[in-house]
């Protein structure tokens, strides 16, 4: 049967807005209180993801989250009208008026963790949704995402939906940006690399002083237990504490994978050689470990550029292509190492520029926006057709943003009660044009 990877982009919700809270990731900080446009913000997503299919690659859209989220900001003790939520929220906690308004979900790398049919022991799809607890404005996010996996992924022979990890520092969880897969071809059993940046349960163990380390050893390996993965098909790797300091919040900031390619900043692990015999031992077959040293690209330059946070894809010819934000080919370390690399003899022949800016600017980068699900032909066809890109979907999705977003927002905007009358507005139509039924709260 055939088999391939799927690309599930996150569409950005009508709130992205810039607002500073992710400590440790140098871009949300450094653009706090700058003003957002999410008109732009969907549209420059749009065009990444129908680019993707326009290639002949399967390429799906995962839904937004309702925001502002008003059953938190009530759960905290503000109450009255939603109006009245609001303001009472924007005037005594807008740090947490903040918190329950950001688009975070359009980085669908941290929606979950997903392991293929062909790496589990009862041949099913694996989901398990994100924690995401180290950051209270994305901690809010594992339930609804959970709803909005199943409503995409819902028949129960191809695919197996867990619930997210306890809700603990020890579990700290932030799905696929810690999680990559070698493979042969993408329907046979592969190698998943779990990622994580401290052990929780071992004080004594390397981490971070500076900025979290927010996925643990013992989140990553709970996910591969759900995922009833073996021993012989993981690889648990620990992220080098030291550039976690220095803005590497997430391993797809420093390394990414596709197939038999590992693409890597020579200081982005602990144990680098052991963990690559590792991967060598259990997947016998050709690897190409494409080490980038720090005297070609800087620790600096790739948190600002986000080279490693590219998609490696598999065009259709079996060629391999980058796709990178348009921000690699304005550093000029990263563009001549990346021009260099195409002339490596490795099996990556060419690399796209895209402008994802709006994303870029709260540190997320084109690997970000998308969850990668390694699937067959069977698997697809069970997939709720609804969400799949294709010249209807790209014309209707777009037209639907120029109905319902706004073009510019501040933070201050956020307390703006019909912001929470357009926000409903358009996910209600959202939900009807991607057939998701009632998957949010307001709709329940
Ligand atoms: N995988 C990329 C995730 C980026 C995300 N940024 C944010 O949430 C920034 C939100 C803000 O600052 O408004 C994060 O850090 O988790």
């Amino acid at each position: 049967m055939k088999h391939f990877e799927a690309n599930f982009d996150g569409l950005v919700g009508p709130t992205h807005n810039y607002a500073g809270l992710s400590f440790g990731n140098v871009a949300s900080l450094n653009n706090a209180a700058l003003e957002s446009n999410p008109r732009a913000a969907a549209k420059q997503g749009l065009q990444k993801a129908k680019a993707l299919a326009d290639m002949g690659m399967v390429q799906g859209m995962l839904a937004p989250q309702e925001r502002p989220d008003l059953y938190t900001l009530r759960r905290i003790g503000f109450s009255g009208t939603d109006a009245e939520v609001l303001q009472k929220a924007a005037k005594e906690a807008p740090a947490l008026l903040n918190a329950c308004c950001s688009a975070s979900s359009m980085w669908t790398a941290n929606a979950a963790t997903v392991s293929p049919s062909a790496d589990s022991r009862d041949g099913k799809l694996h989901f398990t949704p994100a924690n995401l607890v180290d950051k209270l404005h994305r901690s809010i996010e594992p339930i609804t995402t959970g709803n909005i996996l199943q409503a995409t992924f819902s028949d129960s022979r191809f695919f197996s939906h867990h619930s997210h990890l306890p809700e603990h520092a020890s579990f700290g969880d932030e799905g696929a940006a810690n999680h990559t897969r070698m493979c042969t071809e993408y329907g046979h059993a592969g190698v998943e690399l779990f990622v994580y940046g401290q052990v929780a349960t071992d004080p004594s163990a390397p981490k971070p002083t500076k900025y979290p380390a927010r996925q643990t050893l013992e989140a990553s390996q709970a996910v591969a237990r759900l995922h009833q993965l073996d021993d012989e098909s993981t690889v648990f790797i620990q992220q080098n504490p030291g550039v976690i300091d220095q803005g590497v919040f997430h391993n797809d900031v420093i390394a990414v994978g596709n197939q038999n390619v590992l693409f890597y900043h020579e200081q982005a692990f602990l144990d680098t050689q052991a963990k690559l015999d590792e991967i060598r031992s259990k997947l016998n077959t050709e690897l190409h470990f494409i080490e980038v040293p720090t005297n070609k690209v800087g620790i600096q330059d790739a948190v600002k550029s986000y080279l490693f946070n590219t998609q490696i894809i598999t065009l259709p010819n079996g060629e391999m292509a980058i796709i990178a934000p348009t921000d690699c080919q304005e550093n000029p370390a990263v563009f001549a190492y990346l021009n260099e690399l195409l002339t490596l003899n490795t099996p990556i022949k060419q690399v796209l520029y895209f402008d994802v800016k709006q994303s870029m600017q709260n540190g997320g980068g084109p690997a970000c926006l998308r969850l990668r699900i390694a699937m067959n032909q069977a698997e697809l066809a069970a997939v709720n057709q609804h969400t799949l890109m294709n010249d209807a979907l790209f014309g209707r999705l777009n037209a639907w943003v120029d109905k319902h977003y706004r073009d510019r927002l501040s933070v201050k905007d956020l307390a703006d009660p019909q912001l929470i009358i357009e926000s409903r507005t358009a996910l209600d139509e959202l939900t009807q044009i991607m057939k998701l039924g009632s998957v949010y709260q307001f709709q329940r």
